[in-house]
């Protein structure tokens, strides 16, 4: 297929494209490197420097010829909770907006597939674990809303217009691949930042809460490796079915614990990891575990790399031979 990624100089993004190239497909990345690198695009993709919402429509086409495009991938997004908290303009323009400019050029050049980043921000707090996709959509920060504003944005278009279409509910994505995984300048995401302590490049990791209920008080989350996601988008694409939106989450089904992600970084590395107790970070939930039983039964997916010491090994690997290219190693 001719796919077209958005965000593709991101984490996600870059991953998903170098094992689209790897099935011999062909890619097109679209990236304003708001937060992306452009060295992390892969070699063999054609590179559009450009914000999605400017460029989609001549990207796409105006639908004058057969579609340019089998399907679009839209990874690009702000996605820090943080952030969204106390800048929300920048994810209703920069999530919702734009992605509604990638819609209507979708619609114009009747480009049939989409498979679409959501998140498990979606659910906000759940009732209940592992979280199903006919739980509560009910989230608790910006980030969450944006998406899950998009996913019906999204819903109204494969219904209105046809379009063959694929939420896919990422849980707590990890790991690396061929020389793709994270590297941001702002790191907000627990392994990168351990990782990044064993390295020398922070002091320490501050424990978001101890006093959650969980088994040893930490929070609990469900790390789904990179390339068993890139794995889901490729089923999703060959599944797509047009006039329907289907939702998938995506995890690995198992959860584990702030404690048990450091120790694991401990072993993986061998190096010592300074850690402080601090207090719990705003809008967290105690427990997010994914059940992706959807995917399972809908697509064939199988998650293949859910061993946490195997998840945080490629991010090692991938952090280790970044060297000068990693943006912690600048931070002043
Ligand atoms: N990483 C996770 O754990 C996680 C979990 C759930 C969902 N997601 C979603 O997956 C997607 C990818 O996340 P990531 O961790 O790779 O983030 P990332 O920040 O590494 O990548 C996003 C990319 O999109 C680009 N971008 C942003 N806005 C753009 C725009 N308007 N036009 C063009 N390019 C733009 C950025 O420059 C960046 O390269 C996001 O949609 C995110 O919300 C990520
Ligand atoms: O320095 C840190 C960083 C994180 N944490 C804790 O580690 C866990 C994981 O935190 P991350 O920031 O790595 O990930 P989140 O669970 O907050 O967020 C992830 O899942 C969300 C869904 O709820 C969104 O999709 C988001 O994009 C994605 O990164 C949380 O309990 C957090 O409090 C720490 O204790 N210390």
């Amino acid at each position: 297929m001719r796919l077209l990624v958005t965000g593709g100089a991101g984490y996600v993004g870059s991953v998903c494209a170098t094992v689209l190239l790897e099935r011999g497909h062909e890619v097109v990345v679209v990236d304003d490197l708001s937060t992306g690198n452009a060295d992390a695009v892969p070699t063999g993709t054609e590179f559009v420097e450009g914000d999605v919402a400017a460029v989609a429509a001549s990207v796409l086409g105006d639908g004058s010829t057969e579609p340019r495009f089998d399907g679009v991938l839209h990874f690009a997004a702000q996605s820090l909770v943080g952030e969204s908290v106390v800048a929300p303009e920048k994810y209703w323009r920069g999530n919702v907006v734009t992605t509604i400019e990638l819609l209507e050029a979708i619609r114009v050049s009747r480009t049939p597939r989409l498979v679409f980043s959501s998140t498990a921000a979606t659910y906000g707090e759940p009732e209940r674990s592992p979280i199903t996709e006919t739980d509560p959509t009910r989230p608790t920060n910006p980030y969450g809303a944006t998406k899950l504003a998009i996913d019906h944005a999204i819903t109204s278009y494969a219904n209105a217009y046809g379009l063959a279409a694929t939420s896919l509910r990422y849980f707590n994505v990890a790991g690396a691949y061929r020389g793709a995984g994270e590297n941001r300048v702002v790191e907000t995401h627990l392994i990168p930042l351990v990782l990044q302590v064993a390295l020398g490049q922070r002091d320490k990791i501050s424990v978001f809460g101890t006093d959650w209920p969980t088994e040893d008080g930490t929070a609990v989350r469900d790390y789904i490796h990179v390339l068993d996601l890139a794995e889901a988008h490729l089923l999703a694409l060959e599944a797509a079915t047009a006039g329907t939106h289907s939702i998938y989450n995506l995890g690995s089904g198992a959860g584990f614990s702030v404690r048990e992600v450091i120790s694991a970084c401990q072993r993986v590395t061998g190096l010592p990891i300074a850690v402080v107790d601090a207090p719990r970070r705003a809008g967290d939930p105690a427990v997010l575990i994914a059940s992706s039983e959807r995917a399972i039964a809908d697509l064939g997916w199988r998650p293949q790399h859910t061993d946490l010491d195997e998840i945080v090994a490629d991010a090692w690997e991938f952090l280790q031979q970044l060297g000068d290219r990693s943006h912690a190693a600048h931070r002043g």
